[in-house]
Parts: structure tokens; sequence; C-alpha cells
């Protein structure tokens, strides 16, 4: 990877590469874009096939949180930070080290929990720095929210894709039943959907079978069953060449970040079979939402309205993109690249002012 290269093509301000021999610690922090705010983002911890995978991980997810503050209107810029390692190498002393790079960092980059960092971790980074969001009890951490956003921007693309306001009887494919995926199934339980799960680890498919009576598949099957909508609530990067061409579902909308392999090819493969793809950052961003929202004192209320916002902001999105003839993910970009270079212009005229 040609690295300035690449940095300077996504836009990137700045990547922190944070080494250190005691304890032996390897992350990347990636600050995005700071227009709107600070870089918000959350810190997951991954043993990534190579340091090339941990860099491209790092940048794409700071890019999409530009995007997600951007179309949800929350002021604060984008960034995300990756720690590479196995979890079973996590300790606290690691945690407390990486906490001492966020804080060299001086609020430019505020963090959270994600992939393998739990509230417990954000407490013990928090040791280290005031930058950290997702402590707090009062807000009852990320997911719960985010769960709730994912169910709203499917109701959205149901709308759209079916002039509907109504999910019974619909089968939806939940991929993942982590924190996101397993609330999600709760929301489409409520509203007696027919679930299809899978999760890497059993014990969660046979919870989510007991609680909500979904049927188990196997993780590989999950692409190519005959449903209504398919929910990925694992990881990035499932929408791809090899797993587009099984796809029977006519609606992608899932709380996974980077989805999309390779956004372009693969937003438009999906748009060729008539698919309509929820854009990731715009259907997930409860959680930062929900975060921002903790840090600026937490407000209940408040949080829910904005988190309801989702629903519109999907519908102008598809509109956009059925009006101007783009793929969703083209939409959902402009809308955000459009407020970006919005608050670069008020900023040029507050300064000159
Ligand atoms: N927690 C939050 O508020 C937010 C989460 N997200 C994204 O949503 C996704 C899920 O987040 P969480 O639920 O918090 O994570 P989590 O780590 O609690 O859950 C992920 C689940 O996916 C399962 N999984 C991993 N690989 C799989 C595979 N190949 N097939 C099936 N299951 C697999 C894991 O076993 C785990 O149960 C992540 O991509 C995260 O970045 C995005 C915005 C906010
Ligand atoms: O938890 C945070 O710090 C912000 C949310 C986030 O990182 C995400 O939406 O992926």
């Amino acid at each position: 990877m040609l690295l300035f290269e690449t940095v300077r093509e996504m836009g990137h301000e700045q990547v922190l590469f944070c080494h250190g021999k005691n304890p032996e610690i390897k992350a990347i922090i990636a600050i995005h874009d700071t227009t709107l705010g600070p870089a918000m983002g959350a810190t997951r911890l991954l043993p990534y096939v190579n340091e090339e995978a941990a860099l491209k991980d790092a940048l794409r997810l700071s890019r999409g949180m530009t995007y997600k503050a951007a179309c949800a209107n929350i002021p604060a810029g984008g960034g995300k930070a990756v720690i590479i390692a196995n979890p079973e190498n996590k300790t606290d002393d690691l945690l407390r080290a990486y906490g001492r790079f966020v804080d060299s960092l001086n609020g430019r980059f505020i963090t959270g929990q994600d992939v393998n960092i739990t509230p417990g971790d954000v407490r013990t980074i928090s040791q280290e720095t005031k930058h950290v969001v997702g402590v707090s009890e009062k807000s009852g951490g990320p997911a719960p929210i985010t769960s709730l956003g994912v169910f709203l921007g499917i109701k959205a693309a149901v709308e759209s894709r079916w002039q509907s306001k109504r999910l019974d009887g619909m089968k939806v494919a939940v991929q993942g039943l982590g924190n996101v995926g397993k609330n999600l199934c709760r929301h489409l339980h409520e509203h007696d959907v027919k679930l299809f799960v899978s999760d890497v680890d059993p014990v969660k498919a046979e919870e989510a079978k007991r609680l909500f009576g979904a049927t188990i598949v196997e993780p590989a099957e999950i692409y190519s069953l005959d449903v209504d909508i398919f929910a990925p609530c694992a990881l990035g990067g499932i929408l791809n060449s090899h797993t587009i061409p099984f796809l029977k579902a006519s609606i992608i909308a899932g709380a996974a970040n980077n989805q999309l392999e390779n956004e372009q090819l693969h937003s438009q493969m999906l748009a060729k079979k008539g698919i309509l793809y929820s854009p990731d950052y715009v259907i997930n961003a409860g959680g930062l939402i929900n975060v921002y929202n903790e840090m600026i004192g937490y407000d209940e209320e408040k949080a829910f309205k904005q988190v309801h916002n989702i629903y519109d902001t999907l519908l102008a999105i598809f509109d956009i993109s059925k009006q101007q003839g783009i793929t969703t993910n083209d939409a959902a970009k402009r809308l955000a690249e459009d407020r970006i270079q919005s608050g670069k212009r008020n900023r040029t005229k507050a300064i000159a002012a």
C-alpha cells in the first residue's frame, strides 16, 4: 500500500501509529476529518491477518465515521482506532498504554467501545485519558440505541421498497448476534417477523432460538436464504463478489460497519440485482448519537428523537438515489460531503468575520 497516497486519496488528516515495548502494543488511530467537530470513533481490537489489513480497517472505518456524523447531523468529525492483538492477550496494561496514546491527541480523538472492547475496558482506558465515551451507565451503552436505529432503518427500507409500514410476516436474516444483533432480533420479534440467524458462537444462536423463536442457520448459509431482508450485524466486507451473487433478499439493512468490501463495485452490483442497500454509516448511527449525547450531558428524549431521524434520512437517501439514478451509497456520500463542505464554508466565514 502506498501510504501517503492512500491517506491523501481518502482525505485523512492524521494517522497515528502507536507502538510500545513494555507492554507490547501495536495500534493505529486514524483521524479522518475534524471539520464538523472532534473526531469520534470507537476502538476495536482484533488479531488482524496483517498490518495492512489493520490500517485499511482503521482508514475505512474512520472515513465512515465522518460520513456517519455528517448524515446524522452530529457536530463531530470521524476517527477510529484499531489495536492489533488477540483478545486473549488483552490486559489492563495494554489498554492503559493505549489510553496514553489517545490522551496525547488532546481531545482531537474521542473513543469508545467497538468489537472486542467492553465498557469495562473503556473504563480502564479512562484511567489514562478523559477523552472516552461509553463509560457512563446513564445511557445504557450504545448497542440498544444502535439496534433501534437499525430497526427504524429497516422500516424505512420496507416503506421505500414496498410502500408498506408493516413488518409482520416478513423474513429477516440476521448475521451476528452480539450486542446489536440480539437487540435487533428483539425488536423484529416484537413485530412478528420470522427470524433466521447465524453466529459463529453457537451459544448466541441457541439463545436467539429460545428467546425469539429464530431458525438457526450455518454462518455460510446466511447469504443464500430466501428472505426479504438481510441484516449484517457482525463484521465488515461481507458484501463482496463472492456473496452478492447468492443473495436473494430484496433489502440489505444492518449494523455492521464497512459492509461493502469495495464501495463502488459492490454497491453497483447490489443495485444491478435490484437490492436496496441501506448505507451502513447512516443506518448504524445510533451508537454515535448515543455517545455524543452522553458526552454533552445525556438527555434520553433528545437522543431518541435524533435516532428517529435515521428513518427520515434513509427515506431521503433512497429518494435521491431513485431520482438521480445513483446508488444509495453515492446518495449518502453526497449528503455527507455537502454537509462537510458547508461546515468548511461556515468555518472560513467565522474566521474571516
Ligand atoms: N455496538 C454499537 O453500538 C455499534 C456497532 N456497530 C457495528 O455493528 C457490528 C456489531 O456490533 P456489536 O454487536 O457491538 O459487536 P459484537 O462483537 O457484540 O457482536 C458481533 C457478533 O458477530 C459474531 N460474528 C463474528 N463473525 C461472524 C460470522 N462470520 N458470522 C456470524 N456471526 C459472526 C460474533 O460472534 C458476535 O456475536 C460491528 O461491525 C460494529 O462495528 C456499528 C455502530 C454502533
Ligand atoms: O462509540 C463510539 O465512540 C462512536 C460510535 C462508533 O464508533 C461507531 O458507530 O462505529
